[in-house]
């Protein structure tokens, strides 16, 4: 277990280490004409970059292009200084990759299904039972390793997903919306992991659900229609929203209005009313008072300064 729990070391600081992943300028648009990633361009090193945007902002195709899926059709993506379009092997060799639409194989058990994924991947078979079996503890499956997938939770069946991508001891990470249809419980569970697994990795977690990110990425990159208008630590997506979360309580039947004229982070009925949350540049009337933002407010006033940005 020495190789794991090297990984899972305390996470550099930013500055501290030069980017294994460069993005410049990265641009694509689908043979339809539909351009879906526009001049991206970011510098990521080891630790979580939690990847938020939307539906359709352009965050799985990005993860293909990063996955070497498919090419830039503008820009380019370096990988420890190489271009991945023309030389895809040194990132694959150490590429994670969990995609959204991710099918385990129901009739198999975890470990057959490991198994058959370490073939899939040419791992070499010296040594594959044993790393089969790190993989299934590094995810808490070992007691459930000879069961049928098809007879496992939604977040177990994720939990086998990152196992998979897990086998090759991957230096690169990606998981594309992996919490989608998880019960809160097991979402807190997957977090978790994602917080154990950074260590030395670079793991991108692509998301529309703050709250997956808000305990475990140590930066974030923001995309609204395919463009990133955010790239930071969220302390300073947090800063952006300081003065503008706003607070106070109406009569319920006003909040189809409000919905309809504001960004509402959040609403809460109580006994005499609504509790509303809006994030807005001014007051939006007298009887609201500024509150201090969370990062799903920070985000929602992000998204309301880009067209086409409600979440
Ligand atoms: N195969 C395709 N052909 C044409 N357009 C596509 C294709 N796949 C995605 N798109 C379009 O590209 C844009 C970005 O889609 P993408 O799936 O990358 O976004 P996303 O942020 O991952 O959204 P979601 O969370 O809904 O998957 C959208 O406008 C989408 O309709």
């Amino acid at each position: 277990m020495e190789r794991w729990q090297a990984a899972q070391e305390t996470v550099l600081p930013y500055e501290a280490v030069s980017p294994l992943l460069q993005l410049q300028d990265v641009g694509y648009t689908y043979g339809n004409g539909q351009r879906a990633v526009s001049g991206v361009t970011l510098n990521l090193a080891p630790g979580i970059l939690g990847l938020l945007g939307p539906n359709g902002a352009g965050k799985s195709t990005l993860m293909r292009m990063l996955a070497t899926l498919a090419k830039p059709t503008s820009g380019a993506i370096l990988w420890n200084g190489e271009d991945i379009a023309r030389h895809p092997d040194p990132l694959r060799r150490t590429l994670g990759y969990l995609p959204q639409d991710f099918g385990a194989y129901p009739s198999l058990t975890a470990r057959e299904f490991l198994r058959y994924m370490g073939a899939v991947k040419s791992l070499p078979q010296t040594g594959l039972g044993r790393r089969v079996d790190d993989c299934l503890e590094l995810v808490g499956l070992q007691d459930a390793a000879n069961r049928q997938i098809g007879s496992y939770s939604g977040g177990m069946r994720q939990r086998v997903g990152i196992a998979q991508a897990l086998l090759n001891d991957p230096a690169l990470l990606i998981v594309d919306e992996p919490t989608v249809g998880l019960d809160p419980e097991e979402r807190l569970r997957f977090r978790n992991l994602l917080t154990d697994l950074a260590g030395r990795r670079l793991v991108i977690l692509s998301t529309h659900i703050v709250p997956d990110i808000e305990a475990s990425a140590t930066t974030l990159a923001v995309m609204v229609k395919g463009r990133l208008c955010f790239n930071g630590m969220p302390e300073a997506l947090l800063h952006m929203a300081h003065g503008k979360v706003w607070e106070w309580t109406v009569p319920a039947t006003e909040l189809p209005a409000l919905r309809a004229a504001f960004h509402v982070s959040a609403s809460l009925r109580q006994p005499h009313g609504v509790r509303v949350r809006i994030v807005a540049d001014q007051a939006p009337c007298g009887d609201a008072h500024a509150a201090t933002p969370g990062l799903e407010d920070a985000y929602l006033y992000l998204l309301s300064r880009h067209e086409g940005g409600r979440p």
